[in-house]
């Protein structure tokens, strides 16, 4: 079935690399396309054989040989050999009848994660999976709001569940795709725009866009559609099945969120045609994927997997030109990650070592956290961490930054303990001062446009007012007297746990105004919904956005907002997009 056909030359990271390959992602599927012959695969010294008795399709990563003309040439050393061209997926060896199939080790409790559930903090996104459209419609990553978090971990991490009427997230149209508009910056449609053309007719535009490649991608996402839960389990069975060395880098508990690693490689190659939007979120996942330990060598174990479960579940339409394309979407994916976390390497570590030095319980449930990092954490309020405890390994949660950076580089957090989440109980039930937790890069793009005089309307719902507060003392520290004003939500007075410090803030500050608002209960303040406040108060017409909060807050913030006719490029909020591509 899986005849020879290709096989992949070794990823690379060598700074020569990194400059000669750029981003990767703006090659034509010809470029990709170097025809080699098996032989030439041997010559990577992969230790891959005839696909006889090896069922890897991907020849493992090999550090380049110095001696390699290219490599020469990256060095300085005149050589006439040919530019480095862009790797090559040249999976090699047919997968015949005596491949190792997952189905038994499905069932089989030795293979190493077999019968467990797939990953909470995943090795391509721990907090997130595909990037999703705004409420809007297909308008990409800024359209992208939050969604709810899927039981049981509910702490501030993106969501793969696609919110009710946001589509599968599997769905082969450009629903589900980034697109190119300033991250962080929502887009819904215009209420008043004209319909969408109906999907038969969207579908075919795209198709007439689309690259043959990008085509057969979608042909193949759109067979697995219906069976995805079947490809994600099936793909992870392979991965642990034929290479139990990796199950180290996923959590030992996996829950519902197990298919964050297939759909993040699935969004991925859906996004072949955009270079720049690949680009850019493929950078961040492979910065972010330095703390899990991720090594260029492990990137062909991925993709024999991956192709290994299309091949299998999209076998109605798979053929050798669709296996070509994804094998060399995927080679394009894996470079893009692999040269953005070997440049990150050169100017950051792959996490931070934080201790705790003070654990503040603000109420039965929330607690406000500062840490000190092992060395300097460069960061801008507004941003969000990935966090590590040490009760939870290899399980990552998001959490923004609660103050803007500060002169003794101190990081504050408010932490929320959730129903069964397992970071955020352990880090207000458990944690203590001198507990030791681990911080990926920051992330996110919701951050303060000093370049603007426009007033700043703050939307911030229970824990989301930590990243406003940072924003607040932001705009202090700049100087410039811009007018702020805070809507601080909560469901009853008692959950508004950091009242008292906005308030503090607000005397202190002039420009700034902070208004407490009770959606549920009993309260001295304002009662109702934060969006509500907006179409209350106003106008805005000289006001900038930022919402944080509950995804369904968001929502309907930005409806609110966009209701009352604020243009799409002034609202701001975390995107998944940007969570995805923090590398959770
Ligand atoms: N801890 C952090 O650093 C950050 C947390 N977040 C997110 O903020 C959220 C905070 O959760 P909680 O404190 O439990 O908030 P909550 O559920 O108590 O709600 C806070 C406020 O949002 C309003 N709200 C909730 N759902 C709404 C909806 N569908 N429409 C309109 N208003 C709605 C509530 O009425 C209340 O005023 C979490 O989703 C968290 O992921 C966001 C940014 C940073």
């Amino acid at each position: 079935m899986f005849e020879a056909r290709q096989t992949m030359d070794a990823l690379t990271t060598s700074s020569a690399d990194h400059r000669e390959t750029g981003s990767g992602s703006g090659r034509s599927a010809e470029a990709n396309a170097v025809p080699r012959t098996e032989s030439q695969g041997h010559d990577q010294g992969s230790g891959q054989v005839d696909g006889q008795g090896d069922w890897s399709w991907f020849a493992p990563t090999q550090p380049r040989s110095t001696t390699e003309p290219h490599q020469r040439a990256a060095d300085g050393e005149e050589s006439d050999a040919p530019r480095r061209v862009p790797s090559q997926i040249r999976p090699v060896g047919a997968r015949g009848s005596e491949q190792q199939r997952p189905d038994a080790a499905w069932d089989d409790p030795h293979v190493p994660g077999a019968q467990e559930e797939a990953p909470a903090a995943s090795w391509f996104s721990p907090g997130s999976a595909a990037p999703t459209p705004g409420p809007g419609g297909p308008e990409g990553p800024a359209a992208t709001v939050p969604r709810q978090p899927s039981a049981p971990t509910g702490e501030y991490q993106a969501d793969d569940t696609p919110a009710p009427g946001q589509g599968s997230w599997f769905e082969p149209t450009s629903e589900a795709t980034p697109q190119k508009p300033a991250a962080g910056t929502a887009r819904p449609a215009p209420p008043d725009a004209p319909a969408a053309p109906p999907q038969a007719a969207a579908s075919v535009f795209e198709e007439a866009q689309a690259s043959p490649d990008a085509i057969l991608i979608r042909r193949a996402m759109a067979a697995i559609e219906p069976v995805a839960d079947k490809t994600t389990a099936y793909f992870y069975a392979l991965l642990f099945l034929q290479h139990p060395e990796l199950r180290d880098l996923f959590p030992a508990a996996m829950d519902a969120q197990r298919d964050r690693l297939f759909k993040a490689l699935l969004t991925a190659a859906k996004l072949v045609d955009d270079a720049d939007v690949l680009t850019e979120y493929l950078s961040h996942l492979g910065r972010g994927h330095r703390k899990y330990g991720t090594k260029p060598e492990h990137y062909p174990a991925v993709g024999e997997c991956l192709i290994g479960a299309l091949t299998r579940y999209a076998s109605d339409v798979w053929s050798a030109q669709m296996e070509a394309a994804w094998v060399r979407a995927y080679t394009a994916i894996s470079q893009i990650m692999i040269d953005a976390a070997a440049a990150d390497e050169r100017s950051a570590p792959a996490w931070w070592e934080a201790e705790i030095v003070s654990h503040e319980r603000r109420t039965h449930d929330i607690a406000v956290i500062t840490v000190r990092p092992d060395q300097p954490y460069p960061f801008l309020a507004g941003q969000y961490t990935s966090l590590e405890t040490p009760w939870w390994p290899r399980v990552w949660r998001h959490y923004s930054f609660a103050s803007a950076p500060r002169p003794d580089g101190l990081l504050s957090f408010h932490i929320k303990a959730v129903p069964a989440g397992w970071v955020s109980s352990a880090l207000v039930n458990r944690a203590r001062t001198g507990d030791v937790i681990k911080l990926g890069p920051p992330g996110g793009s919701m951050t303060v446009d000093h370049g603007t005089d426009n007033g700043l309307l703050c939307l911030g719902g229970g824990t989301g007012i930590a990243p406003i507060k940072a924003m607040v003392e932001d705009v202090a520290k700049h100087g410039r007297k811009r007018v702020m004003e805070v809507f601080y939500g909560a469901r009853n007075d008692r959950d508004l746990y950091d009242l008292d410090t906005m308030q503090r803030l607000e005397q202190q500050h002039s420009w700034l105004s902070v208004r407490p608002v009770v959606s549920d209960g009993p309260t001295d303040g304002l009662a109702g919904q934060l969006p509500e406040m907006v179409r209350k108060y106003g106008p805005w017409h000289s006001y900038d956005a930022y919402l944080s909060g509950p995804p369904g807050m968001i929502r309907s913030g930005v409806d609110a907002l966009v209701g009352i006719g604020m243009p799409y490029d002034r609202i701001r909020h975390d995107s998944l997009e940007e969570l995805v591509a923090a590398g959770d």
